[in-house]
């Protein structure tokens, strides 16, 4: 039986202190070559110590310029994240969307809120040049957490990361949005259309956007549902439960929309992960 690769210690918190300072995985793959560690010996170890899939370490050895990391789909019926258990109740294969339940529990669902109520300001959206501006297609309000900046966040964003295998590093602050009745977010893309003037300046950091997660954490009495017009398809918005879904390259099947709150208010939390690690600061 071939022997198992044995990870020191130090090995270890050394990959996710350099991971976590946000230097992505081919700077630390140099660095072990650059300490004489065998290229597909550094792949596997830091692999496994960021719980990632081989393949997508693998997949940047092929081609010159590294494409970034990729997000693991969580697969049904239920994924353990330090303990946490969380549902899969709906899965699609194109565009990959899950419907995931048991994200957040409702006391976490309740302070995300109340953390985020007093910063509320019409919520922006990045235009063509790369600005951010008020956005006619979002009426909701909106306000951005820094990454790790309260325990609560910090603690969703190490239970995205686990159910993604994704380090923390690679998400966009923590959006929260409020929609009142009538409110709405009229289709659109999440990824970025490398075709805009203003692309190179919103992948500078971070590179382009893989995957987005929409927490719900409160259930509108009517309406305030998120629809993917290409599946026909519509996730209920329902207190504690998300839908993930990734688009690699800027796959248009990915169409979606925030739907009109016909009763009541909406409040969703929203992560934006990118395929390089993201500095905070940088444009979104
Ligand atoms: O409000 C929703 O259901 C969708 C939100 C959304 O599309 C986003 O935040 O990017
Ligand atoms: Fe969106």
């Amino acid at each position: 039986m071939p022997s198992r690769t044995a990870i020191s210690h130090e090995l270890r918190e050394w990959i996710l202190a350099t991971t976590r300072a946000g230097h992505g995985v081919p700077d630390v793959l140099k660095l072990m070559k650059d300490n004489g560690y065998d290229p597909r010996q550094s792949r596997s170890i830091v692999a496994e110590v960021l719980k990632l899939p081989l393949a997508a370490l693998n997949a940047g050895t092929t081609s010159p310029a590294p494409r970034g990391l990729r997000t693991r789909h969580p697969e049904a019926p239920a994924v353990c994240v330090d303990g946490h258990a969380i549902g899969v109740s709906l899965s699609v294969d194109e565009p990959p969307l899950r419907v995931l339940e048991n994200i957040l529990d409702d006391a976490e669902c309740a302070e995300l809120i109340e953390l985020a109520r007093p910063r509320l300001a019409r919520a922006l959206t990045v235009d063509d040049d790369g600005k951010q501006q008020v956005d006619q297609r979002r009426t909701s309000e909106g306000m951005f957490f820094s990454i790790g900046e309260l325990p609560l966040v910090a603690r969703i964003e190490q239970r995205l990361a686990g159910l993604l295998g994704l380090p923390v590093s690679h998400g966009e602050g923590l959006q929260i949005l409020h929609y009142r009745p009538g409110q709405e977010y009229e289709p659109h893309f999440d990824w970025f259309d490398p075709a805009l003037p203003g692309y190179d300046a919103i992948t500078r950091s971070g590179g382009q956007r893989i995957a987005s997660v929409v927490i719900y954490l409160n259930t509108p009495e009517l309406g305030g549902g998120t629809a993917f017009p290409e599946l026909g398809l519509t996730v209920t918005a329902r207190r504690g439960s998300a839908v993930y879904f990734a688009y690699e390259g800027g796959d248009p099947s990915s169409l979606h929309a925030g739907l009109p709150v016909i009763c009541g208010e909406k409040w969703i939390a929203t992560k934006w992960l990118r395929e390089r690690p993201y500095r905070q600061g940088g444009r979104r």
